[in-house]
């Protein structure tokens, strides 16, 4: 353990020293977790972490003003459809993502570092249930849909295939997480094949460039963004783990979006057969304000501009058919070579620009008493995950249909959208969709049909509640079978059991 001497020299180099302010008055515990939290910064990174936090802060806030001029959408031929193409194209691309799932080269990684402050919950947002009938939670969804899609590339090929499942936590959702997947016995998956790591964290930081100190013994810290990837890929040697297993293709998604379809046998394949380096599924945005990041070009290089910082009047520009001219919505779903990312981890993320969130940033104040702020009071700096996309020698978008792929769970129930129950109507309206293409029936409680128009997305709980595990079907194959000119009550819970009933 590093003494306090030591400690000290070194906040002293990164101009930091008053977090040590109180450390003469703590008992030995405590103490020693200060230093140990103090220990692994280095103080240059430090230094210059705060000098750039306080930089940024003295500038105007985002947008930065010459962005609009310098936005185009993306060129057509970048963009891939996964709904406006012949289906025989859109068969290739599938057949060719179960192939590279078969031979054991495509994993999923999942960016789950997050605090969930939105959602209003303290633990990681992977463990929370939005209500389903059989109340999974969207880890477990996200399980059974890698065990399916496992389990249908295998069928196709006579194999027995593994999709490996990295998921990155943060010192706030490594533990949980960690403890939830051995409860749950890792979704019966084997715990070999889900490997997880952490994150860095960055300290918050005063607009005047000094690191904040929480408590007496802690300073504030968040993790260092979706960004924050690149240095934990390299930090825990993930790549090399993908090496040793073969893998080649990484489809990176964000933990929040209930319909997230993990490595998308269609997505996977339209990537790896145009030779892309880098892609991102997309979908029409809903309206101007919808916050989500844009994918365009800047200076003609593929890039995401984040809703945080793209004006309101640049939003609402029309192309001219009427829809919004940057109308690819950023879904958060990643495509990557292995090569690219670990292009990524050596060469691109130094010279990946922070972006900087202003918050309000619990603290101690000069006596070392607890202080809850009411106005914002410090600076988070946090890299993007798609920040890298500039550096794709063959990037692709691939648009995708919003009711069968995108509802995240952001906000608590009290905000209109992308709540708890907009999250479990939209996997509720797909799985009755599907059931009524694969010509299922439903009945009320007094046995009088239920209406089978397919209700549109976001128009609320659809008709007849059914809800269809991931184990059964990933993205509506194969329900026939069980279906087919059948009468159901609704509800409907067609887990594998039922549907073994169903079939025999
Ligand atoms: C840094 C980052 O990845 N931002 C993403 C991410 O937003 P958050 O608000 O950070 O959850 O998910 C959105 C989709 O849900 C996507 O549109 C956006 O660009």
């Amino acid at each position: 353990m590093a003494s306090e001497l030591d400690v000290r020299a070194r906040l002293q180099r990164a101009g930091q020293e008053h977090l040590l302010r109180f450390c003469a008055e703590l008992a030995p515990g405590p103490r020693a977790a200060l230093l140990a939290q103090l220990e692994p910064l280095e103080p240059e990174a430090l230094r210059e972490h705060c000098r750039r936090a306080a930089a940024a802060c003295a500038r105007p806030p985002a947008p930065a003003p010459d962005l609009a001029a310098r936005l185009r959408p993306l060129p057509p031929e970048r963009v891939g459809s996964a709904s406006g193409v012949a289906p025989q194209t859109r068969r290739l691309w599938e057949e060719e993502g179960f192939h590279q799932i078969a031979l054991n080269k495509v994993a999923v990684l999942l960016l789950a570092g997050g605090q969930g402050t939105r959602l209003g919950v303290t633990y990681p947002k992977g463990m929370y249930q939005v209500g389903l009938p059989s109340q999974k939670t969207l880890y477990q969804l996200q399980a059974e849909r890698i065990r399916r899609v496992e389990q249908l590339a295998g069928e196709r090929y006579g194999t027995r295939c593994t999709v490996p499942w990295y998921i990155m936590t943060s010192e706030f959702t490594l533990g949980p997480t960690a403890k939830f997947f051995k409860e749950h016995d890792f979704f019966h998956l084997d715990p070999n094949d889900v490997v997880m790591f952490e994150q860095r964290m960055l300290p918050a930081v005063t607009f005047d460039g000094r690191a904040i100190l929480e408590q007496k013994d802690k300073v504030a810290m968040a993790p260092d963004g979706n960004g924050g990837l690149y240095c934990a890929l390299a930090d825990h040697q993930v790549l090399e783990d993908m090496e040793r297993r073969g893998v080649e293709f990484v489809h990176v998604y964000c933990v929040d979006n209930i319909l997230v379809r993990l490595a998308d046998p269609v997505f996977i394949g339209f990537c790896v057969l145009r030779g892309a380096d880098c892609g991102a599924k997309v979908v029409e945005k809903a309206s101007p304000e919808e916050p989500v990041g844009v994918v365009c070009q800047v200076d003609g290089v593929p890039q995401v501009v984040e809703y945080s910082e793209i004006s309101p009047e640049t939003a609402r520009l029309r192309a001219p058919g009427g829809g919004l001219l940057y109308n690819a919505g950023n879904i958060c779903n990643h495509f990557f070579t292995r090569d690219f990312l670990q292009m990524a981890t050596r060469e691109f993320e130094p010279l990946l620009k922070p972006h900087v969130a202003v918050k309000k940033v619990p603290y101690v104040d000069e006596q070392g008493n607890p202080v809850k702020p009411l106005e914002p009071n410090g600076i988070k700096m946090e890299k993007f995950v798609f920040d890298v996309l500039p550096f794709a020698k063959n990037f692709v978008a691939f648009q995708v249909l919003r009711g069968e792929e995108f509802s995240p769970l952001k906000n608590a129930d009290s905000a209109e959208t992308d709540n708890r129950s907009t999250a479990r109507w939209a996997l509720l309206a797909q799985h009755h969709r599907w059931a009524l293409q694969a010509g299922a029936h439903f009945l009320d409680a007094h046995g009088a049909r239920l209406p089978e128009q397919p209700s549109p997305p976001g128009s609320g709980e659809p008709p007849a509640i059914c809800e269809i595990s991931p184990l059964v079907s990933y993205s509506g194959e194969g329900l026939e079978v069980y279906l087919r000119g059948r009468e159901f009550r609704s509800p409907l819970i067609l887990d594998v059991d039922t549907a073994r009933t169903l079939q025999a």
